[in-house]
């Protein structure tokens, strides 16, 4: 039997021990703080449900607007977030979720060690558990061990009232004004949880625009409805300190000036956890910045060591950490493989709206690298949106000029997240606009707009046109 150890119980690893042991395996997976990883016990799991709270509380506030009305008339103000039981719920529902999957790969047949793992060399892990060490001999390894919050030199996390991401769910009260430095993915979605929730949010963006690396007209929408419900955004605004003074914590910027806040969240990146456990002894390649160098079956540079997931720095995505980890193992025991494809890849930002993309961005096509005919149709007009009182909002599809063959689509509107799934297959399956727009859509629906959208690209013979 081929013996496999996985270091790292995140997607990554837990997606490639079942893989692993369906494909006759002998796999040991080594874990140090639990199944599901960072994914499911401090980053992806714990902010949706903190989301789904937040939700609510939107829609809430349009209460009034939809002809809803609450006893004396204090609208969504009269509703008091109880954040001891929100966050208890939180921590609750990951923990559950880590067990599920602890039980599933035991099911399975994987054995799980509780501890830290260690590379001897390509052919052994040393994992350090309570109980001592323990070597186990290996003929493939994968490396899958995430990465950890990045910290500022001069801003360092307290856990008290400076706090990375995976300490926010300690707090027993919506802070009176949260500063969240850095406008990523993870910063945009927590402003956005925490002004739903009724927190005075500041948001310290070093860039022109939120959301840098998304979608710019996406991004232009969110920054709106940011800016509309009262929170504050300072662009080009690039924090270098955090200090506590009394109850209040004060972020210096680089060009002198200070944003007080009671509390302040740090969400400016990640490092890889890939320093210290003798990857580079073991002759596995990193990139400059730490991350580990693999090809797109997720092997290293070292023939029977492989890597998954976010210290791979691919694309940090709990569901590419899942494919490259499957298909590592696919490849490692001899099984069909198809390389990881990123043109097919579907991710959304969980804010008020959600942004969901998949495939060609609108970056490629503004710098020439993809030549395509696209669409970009405002949801303000769409019946469905209007009568759920949505305005925000718009869907954008992109089509090769000369087949319509889709290519990618973006849609920024409430439950993007699943809307976008439809343009996802088209991507998978190369469904050209025609054959997309031919296919019934609900009415009234907002995948309706994605149809509308498809048929203004509708290919006349030789031009598409395009609006
Ligand atoms: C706030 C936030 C929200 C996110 N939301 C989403 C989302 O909605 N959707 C999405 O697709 N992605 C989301 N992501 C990204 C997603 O969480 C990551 O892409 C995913 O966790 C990567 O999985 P992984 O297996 O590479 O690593 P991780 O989930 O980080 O797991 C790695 C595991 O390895 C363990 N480990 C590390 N070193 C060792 C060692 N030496 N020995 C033993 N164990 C070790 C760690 O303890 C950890 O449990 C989010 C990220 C953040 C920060
Ligand atoms: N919904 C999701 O799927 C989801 C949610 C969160 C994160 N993620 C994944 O994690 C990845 C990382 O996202 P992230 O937001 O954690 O990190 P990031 O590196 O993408 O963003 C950090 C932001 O902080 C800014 N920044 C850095 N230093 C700063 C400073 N001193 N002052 C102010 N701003 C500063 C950067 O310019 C950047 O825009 C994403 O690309 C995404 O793939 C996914």
């Amino acid at each position: 039997m081929t013996k496999v150890v996985i270091i790292g119980g995140g997607p990554g690893g837990y997606e490639a021990a079942l893989v692993g042991s369906q494909l006759g395996g002998d796999v040991t997976l080594v874990e140090r703080d639990g199944l599901g990883g960072a994914a499911v016990l401090t980053d992806c799991v714990p902010s949706k449900t903190l989301i789904a709270t937040a939700e609510v509380m939107s829609t809430m506030e349009r209460a009034a607007e939809l002809g809803l009305h609450f006893p004396g008339d204090d609208g969504a103000d009269a509703i008091e977030v109880n954040m001891t039981e929100l966050n208890k719920r939180v921590l609750d529902l990951a923990h559950a979720q880590s067990r599920d999957i602890d039980a599933r790969l035991r099911h399975e047949g994987v054995r799980i060690i509780v501890g830290g793992g260690i590379l001897q060399g390509p052919n052994r892990v040393d994992v350090t558990t309570t109980e001592g060490t323990e070597e186990l001999d290996a003929d493939i390894i994968l490396l899958a061990t995430g990465t950890t919050p990045r910290e500022l030199p001069e801003a360092r996390c307290d856990g008290t009232r400076i706090l990375n991401w995976k300490q926010l769910y300690q707090l027993d009260a919506i802070p009176e004004r949260l500063i969240v430095v850095g406008s990523g993915v993870t910063g945009a979605e927590f402003a956005s949880a925490y002004d739903a929730l009724g927190c005075d949010v500041v948001l310290v963006s070093s860039r022109q625009q939120v959301l840098p690396g998304e979608d710019q007209d996406a991004a232009n929408v969110l920054q709106r409805a940011f800016t509309r419900r009262g929170m504050e955004v300072m662009s080009e605004a690039r924090a270098e300190s955090a200090r506590v003074e009394g109850d209040e914590v004060v972020v210096g910027l680089t060009d002198g000036r200070e944003v007080r806040g009671s509390h302040c969240l740090m969400a400016v990146g990640s490092i890889p956890n890939s320093a210290g456990l003798g990857m580079e002894e073991a002759g596995v390649t990193l990139t400059p910045g730490g991350h580990v160098l693999v090809d797109r079956v997720s092997r290293t540079s070292v023939r029977n060591i492989y890597a998954a997931g976010d210290v791979t720095g691919v694309f940090p995505l709990a569901s590419v950490a899942a494919m490259q980890g499957r298909i590592a193992m696919w490849h490692a025991l001899g099984d069909a493989v198809s390389p990881l494809d990123l043109r097919k890849v579907s991710s959304n930002v969980f804010t008020s709206p959600e942004i969901a993309t998949v495939g060609t961005s609108q970056k490629q096509v503004d710098s020439g690298e993809v030549r395509v005919a696209s669409v970009l149709l405002p949801l303000a007009s769409n019946a469905r949106a209007k009568m759920q009182g949505f305005t925000d909002g718009f869907v954008k599809l992109f089509c090769l000029p000369t087949t319509g063959i889709i290519v990618g689509g973006v849609v920024v509107a409430p439950n993007a997240s699943e809307l976008i799934h439809s343009v996802a297959v088209c991507v998978g399956q190369r469904v050209t606009v025609d054959e997309f727009s031919a296919s019934f859509t609900v009415y009234p629906s907002m995948t309706g707009s994605l149809a509308e959208a498809a048929r203004r690209l509708h290919h006349t013979g030789g031009e598409f046109l395009t609006s």
